[in-house]
């Protein structure tokens, strides 16, 4: 029993982000930095050099002039002349700060904008063999988090790495240059905190790393969960449903527990490595300073260094994360963008002007895997203008015979050919704006009923969708509805019935006037009147076009010019109903069991 439970959802995690560090794939990441070479980024450059070096020398002013110069000196001038350098050097490094900041936000949302605009726009061309070896919920989270994780790397990562390093070396080479004996003995102990706070970092990030994997675990069961509501409740499973939401909550509730509280140590072990620093400058440099070898204005700039010391050392070793973080993304993120439509067009692709609609299969072939075949040598000569059934049991090809007119998939042998031009020549855009295919599952689109027709022509008006939807007589119902065409309809349209959504399908094929329309009819069992709608719809639609139609209610091919049996991807009949039904094989088997169906229902 319990090992059903684990079968059931079984999620898949992403694999450990813990790789090698890649040159390559950092600079294509980069690469989408480009756009803005001329533009943001050496603005972002500037103002963050200015901070740095006025960051760099304030406590010089502060320290070794103001102490050493005015204060032991007496200069008066001098000293109101460094306290207003001073004041003017916050005033310009606040205002230059601020600009950095808001210009790299800037730089990495669109930097992000633009991955996850191409990332889509890839995603969009690619062929069903990609979405059939992928479920929505993993492709969803590569184009959510995976790019989301990126942010940090561009908005603090780049600029960020570039200013801790200049700030570091900074302070290094002027504590060098001020006082080699004192910068050294504060040095002694940055290896040692280099090395805790590099571990300490690198067991936040696995921590962080468990947090992901189980928020995206979450999202998968919550993904699955809503789609699959309806049988759920059916079969009564929400209380299964519920305790394995809360097991993968709790882990998820745990995972953040612990990375917060490794997250928490960061900050006091900065603190605890300031104030080793402190005690070292204190006791140090009180020591030198009563020796006569140092100055009290050095003294007090070293007190201000130490005090920016550990920032950039903590920052630094953020940013390796974060690169890390960014590696492994990308790395997601690049093998999508890589991954190539298996449907590809050729160089200089055939344009058809006018495609009378003639469809056909010389010798065709097809394996969805490779191993198992779909259909087997497949002749078909379909004529332009034509209605052609395909009819069988389950499973016996009748979907991917029209899979392959779209050219959603490509025929393993054999060609697939329109008006005598095998469709692998002819431009996607044109076969596809000729080819309209009205599938078993009408997707509906959030928006209105108008919106949802216009899809199958974007450039129509309002009232050519309109006489669309009064052509298949889908206005009876639309004027029924309280917005009538304005009426809003959710994803997926769950509060239209099948009949309705069929309908409307109708409507936006109707709308695109394909010269080839392919139907694959709707199981689900409809009522008569509703059957009687559709029916007439149906004539209105397929006139004065090549149709073919994937039959499961036999009843509605019965006036097709050619019907044709499948089994096991394998033609083994063919002609017309009266025909067929003379022969008394496997259609007119067919025929009887669903007669017989109907009468024992
Ligand atoms: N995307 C896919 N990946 C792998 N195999 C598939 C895929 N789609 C269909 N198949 C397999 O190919 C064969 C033919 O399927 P097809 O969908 O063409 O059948 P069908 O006659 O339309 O069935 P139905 O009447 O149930 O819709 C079946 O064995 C099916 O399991």
């Amino acid at each position: 029993m319990v090992k059903r439970k684990k079968e059931r959802f079984f999620y898949s995690s992403e694999p450990p982000i813990d790789k090698p560090f890649n040159w390559g794939l950092m600079t294509r990441l980069f690469e989408y930095m480009s756009p803005y070479r001329k533009s943001l980024l050496p603005k972002a450059v500037i103002a963050m050099l200015l901070t740095t070096g006025i960051r760099l020398v304030v406590p010089i002013f502060i320290g070794v002039l103001t102490f050493d110069h005015a204060i032991k000196n007496k200069n008066t001038p001098l000293l109101i002349e460094l306290i207003t350098s001073i004041a003017v050097m916050y005033i310009v490094s606040w205002v230059a700060n601020t600009y950095r900041i808001r210009w790299m936000n800037e730089l990495g949302q669109l930097v992000i904008c633009d991955i996850r605009q191409h990332l889509f726009k890839h995603i969009q061309q690619l062929s069903h063999r990609f979405f059939d070896q992928r479920s929505a919920g993993s492709i969803l989270v590569r184009v959510i988090n995976d790019v989301n994780s990126l942010q940090d790397l561009f908005t603090n990562g780049v600029i960020n790495v570039l200013m801790d390093l200049i700030l570091l070396v900074g302070i290094i080479v002027l504590m060098f240059v001020y006082s080699p004996p004192l910068a050294l003995a504060i040095m002694v102990v940055v290896p040692l905190m280099f090395v805790i706070s590099t571990s300490i970092r690198r067991r936040i990030r696995r921590s962080w790393q468990v947090v992901r994997a189980r928020q995206a675990k979450i999202n998968s069961h919550l993904n699955e969960s809503i789609q699959g509501i309806r049988v759920t409740q059916s079969y009564t499973q929400e209380q299964e449903n519920m305790n394995f939401f809360d097991g993968i909550n709790n882990d998820n509730l745990l995972s953040w527990k612990q990375a917060t509280r490794l997250n928490a140590m960061f900050r006091p072990f900065v603190d605890v490595s300031n104030a080793i620093g402190t005690v070292i400058l204190i006791w140090y440099g009180s020591h030198l300073i009563q020796q006569g070898s140092l100055e009290m204005g050095v003294f007090v700039s070293f007190a201000f260094y130490l005090g920016m010391f550990w920032e950039p050392i903590s920052r630094l070793g953020q940013v390796y994360n974060q690169l890390l973080v960014g590696m492994a993304s990308s790395e997601r993120i690049f093998e999508f963008l890589d991954e190539r439509p298996n449907v590809a067009e050729i160089t200089n692709p055939v344009e058809p002007d006018d495609v009378r609609g003639k469809v056909v299969f010389k010798e065709v072939e097809f394996s969805y895997d490779g191993k198992r075949k779909a259909l087997n040598g497949i002749d078909l000569n379909i004529k332009a203008g034509e209605t052609v059934a395909f009819v069988g049991h389950t499973g016996s090809g009748k979907s991917t015979i029209a899979n392959l007119i779209c050219r959603f998939y490509d025929a393993t042998s054999g060609s697939v050919e329109i008006d005598d031009i095998p469709i692998k020549h002819l431009k996607l855009e044109s076969l596809r704006q000729q080819v309209s295919i009205v599938l078993q599952d009408t997707f509906i689109f959030s928006g209105t009923i108008m919106e949802n027709i216009r899809f199958g022509r974007p450039g129509a008006s309002d009232e050519e969708v309109q006489r669309a939807a009064e052509a298949v007589g889908a206005n009876l119902f639309i004027n029924k509805l309280k917005d009538g065409y304005h009426t809003e309809v959710e994803e997926r349209g769950n509060v239209l019935s099948v009949g309705e959504r069929q309908l409307l399908s109708f409507a936006r094929a109707l709308l695109a006037n394909p010269r080839i329309l392919i139907l694959d009819e709707a199981t689900a069992s409809i009522d008569t009147v509703t059957e009687v709608n559709i029916q007439k719809a149906l004539k209105t639609l397929l006139a004065g076009r090549t149709a073919i139609i994937v039959a499961h209610r036999l009843s509605t091919i019965r006036e097709a010019d050619s019907i044709i049996v499948l089994d096991h991807g394998n033609i083994i009949e063919q002609g017309s109903h009266e025909e067929l039904m003379e022969l008394e094989k496997e259609y007119y088997r067919l025929v009887l069991s669903q007669f017989k169906r109907l009468e024992v229902g």
